[in-house]
Parts: C-alpha cells; sequence; structure tokens
C-alpha cells in the first residue's frame, strides 16, 4: 500500500505536470483573465456600497449596476471554453450549468423584469455572488502564479457553503416574484395561433427552471464540497469524465 507522502508526491508531480503541459500562452490568458474578472467584480462591489451609503435604499441598485453585471456575468461564459478545449481541469457540464443559470437569471430575469429589481431578494444574490467570484478569481489568480494567501484559499473553499445555499434562495425568490407580472404580461410567450405553429408560455417555463434547481443545486454543492476536501484536507478524487 502506498503511504500519504507517496500519495502526496504523485498529486504534487500530477499538478505539475498538468501546469507544464498548459503552456505559457493559456496560462498567460488565464491569468489576465481571472485578474479582469476579479477586478470587475470588485468594481461591481464598491459600486454598490457607494450607491447604498449615499443613497440609503437599495432602489435602484439594480439599475445603476445593470451595464457592468451584464458584461461581467456574460464573460463568465468564457469558461465553458476553457474547460471545453482543456486548460482548466472542470466538468463543462458542471461549469455550464453554474454559468448559464447566472446569465439566465441576469438577462431574463432581473434586467427584463423591472418590477424585480427593487425586491430584496435581487440584493440578496448579488452582494452572495459578488463575494463569491472576488474570492473565486482572485484565488484562481494566485494559484496561477503558485502564491495563494491563506485566508484566499480558505474564503474560496469555505465561504460557498453558506453563500450557495443563500444565492439560491435569493435567486428562487426573485424568480417566483416575478411570476405575476410574467402571467399578467405574457412575456417572451407565444401563444397559438401562429405562423409557427408552436406555443411557449415562459410563466411555465420559469415554473420548471424553479424546479430544476432540487436536482441540479445538490450536485454543484457536492462537487464544491469534493473540491474543498481535495484542496483544504489532500484528499485525492477520482471523478468521472463528462
Ligand atoms: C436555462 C435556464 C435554466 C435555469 C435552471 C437553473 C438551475 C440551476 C441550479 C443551480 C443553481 C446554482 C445557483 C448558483 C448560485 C450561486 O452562484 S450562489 C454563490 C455561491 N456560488 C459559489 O460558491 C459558486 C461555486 N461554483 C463554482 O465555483 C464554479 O461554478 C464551479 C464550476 C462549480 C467550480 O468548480 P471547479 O472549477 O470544478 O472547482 P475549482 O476548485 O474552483 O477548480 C478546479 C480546477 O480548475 C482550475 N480552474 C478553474 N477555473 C479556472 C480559471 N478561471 N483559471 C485558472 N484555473 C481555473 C482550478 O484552479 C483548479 O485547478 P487545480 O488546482 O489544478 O485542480
Amino acid at each position: 500500500m502506498a503511504s500519504s507522502e507517496d500519495d502526496g508526491a504523485v498529486d504534487e508531480k500530477e499538478t505539475n505536470n498538468r501546469r507544464r503541459n498548459r503552456g505559457a500562452i493559456a496560462t498567460a490568458w488565464l491569468t489576465f483573465y481571472n485578474i479582469a474578472m476579479t477586478a470587475g467584480w470588485l468594481v461591481l462591489a464598491i459600486t454598490m456600497m457607494r450607491f447604498y451609503l449615499q443613497k440609503g435604499t437599495h432602489r435602484g441598485l439594480y439599475r445603476s449596476i445593470a451595464k457592468t453585471l451584464k458584461f461581467f456575468q456574460t464573460a463568465a461564459l468564457v469558461e465553458v471554453g476553457h474547460c471545453a478545449i482543456g486548460i482548466v481541469r472542470t466538468s463543462v457540464i458542471v461549469t455550464g450549468v453554474q454559468v448559464c443559470s447566472r446569465i439566465f437569471m441576469v438577462w431574463f430575469i432581473a434586467s427584463s423584469i423591472r418590477q424585480v429589481q427593487s425586491e430584496e431578494s435581487v440584493i440578496l444574490f448579488l452582494v452572495v455572488w459578488t463575494v463569491t467570484e472576488i474570492s473565486r478569481y482572485s484565488y484562481y489568480t494566485f494559484n496561477l502564479l503558485h502564491q495563494v494567501p491563506y485566508f484566499i484559499k480558505w474564503a474560496r473553499y469555505n465561504l460557498f457553503i453558506v453563500l450557495y445555499p443563500l444565492g439560491v434562495v435569493g435567486e428562487l425568490l426573485t424568480i417566483y416574484a416575478a411570476l405575476p407580472i410574467v402571467r399578467r404580461t405574457a412575456m417572451y410567450s407565444l401563444r397559438l395561433p401562429n405562423k409557427y405553429n408552436v406555443s411557449f408560455d415562459y410563466y411555465y417555463f420559469l415554473i420548471i427552471a424553479m424546479l430544476s434547481y432540487i436536482p441540479l443545486f445538490p450536485q454543484l454543492f457536492f462537487h464544491m464540497l469534493r473540491q474543498r476536501r481535495k484542496v483544504l484536507h489532500g484528499e485525492v478524487i477520482v471523478e468521472k469524465d463528462d
């Protein structure tokens, strides 16, 4: 049986091989990307804090950050590409579900339905996303530079235990608040008869989207728990390929 020292050496060798295989251009790109994304989410954090301190209310806050939020959240799509071309060792499916659900919240709920923008639940998921992304992208940046301050590693692999469920609560409450408006306005819906002979009801789509959190969220959460055990406790985890 191999000793834990042997396991550690094998693990370190494998990580070094992976980093060498990635190549200098990919590493430079990832470093640039992660620094830009950290900066973007820091700008969002500062803008939100300044807005709240100046106005003393969260009303109007979403509108003040909408453009920046749309830009940086949509830019996260690039991460699905990183997984697909293999420059980061993460599942395309896990990353895709995470990124697409956020983009959906930003473009098709919060930005499309003005009436929900002043809901407290919007502020809840915005704050949660912002804290998560600042710690996540700064962790990736330092990791690429092989110098991760412990508090950043700690934040990356502990805060999600509280933030992930809070983010889900914020998102679900926001979709729930959108339901009556969607039903009343029939937005993004297609009724029969029409020349395509297809019908689509955004209201029921949203209900299905809310229900899909039940099977999908635990998978993302347990994936993160496995990552946590690997990074903080050095456990070797064998994951199935996509
Ligand atoms: C069409 C609409 C349908 C709607 C239906 C939706 C249903 C959806 C249900 C789910 C809803 C979720 C809602 C989410 C809400 C929130 O986000 S709340 C806020 C809290 N959130 C989090 O904490 C997010 C946690 N999630 C993530 O971090 C990621 O999304 C992830 C994909 C799950 C991360 O996993 P993974 O990348 O596998 O783990 P890591 O440990 O971070 O990284 C693994 C290795 O990959 C390297 N790496 C990854 N990305 C980069 C990068 N950009 N740059 C450099 N390196 C990167 C990382 O360093 C690791 O490498 P090694 O150290 O070599 O192992």
